[in-house]
């Protein structure tokens, strides 16, 4: 089981475009339309079965809201990390 990151290793892992809020890492991706907001979660769905990490996120007209942590450490590990930069890449 991937161990619970340190304050200062979260502030120097977390990827562009992501914050921290308390046991989480938030990103709100935004989109021109809602089937384009839509289609990203669906994509964003089979990156976190692939890797078996995965978010809370929630479709708004033109964004998708995504929230990480990792339920069986209790906190952000390398698993929350590695999904977010994940997301970042099919996010044209
Ligand atoms: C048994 C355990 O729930 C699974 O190994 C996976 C499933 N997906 C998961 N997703 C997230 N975000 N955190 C987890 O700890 C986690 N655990």
């Amino acid at each position: 089981m991937a161990d619970l990151l340190s304050d200062t290793e979260i502030a120097e892992r977390i990827p562009d475009g992501w914050e921290r809020e308390g046991d989480e890492i938030v990103r709100t991706y935004e989109f021109d339309a809602y089937l384009d907001a839509s289609g990203f979660l669906a994509a964003a769905a089979g990156v976190a079965e692939d890797a078996w990490h995965h978010p809370e996120m929630t479709v708004r007209w033109g964004e998708v809201e995504v929230r990480l942590t990792t339920h069986d450490a209790g906190g952000i590990t390398d698993n929350d990390v590695d999904m977010a930069e994940r997301l970042n890449g099919i996010y044209e």
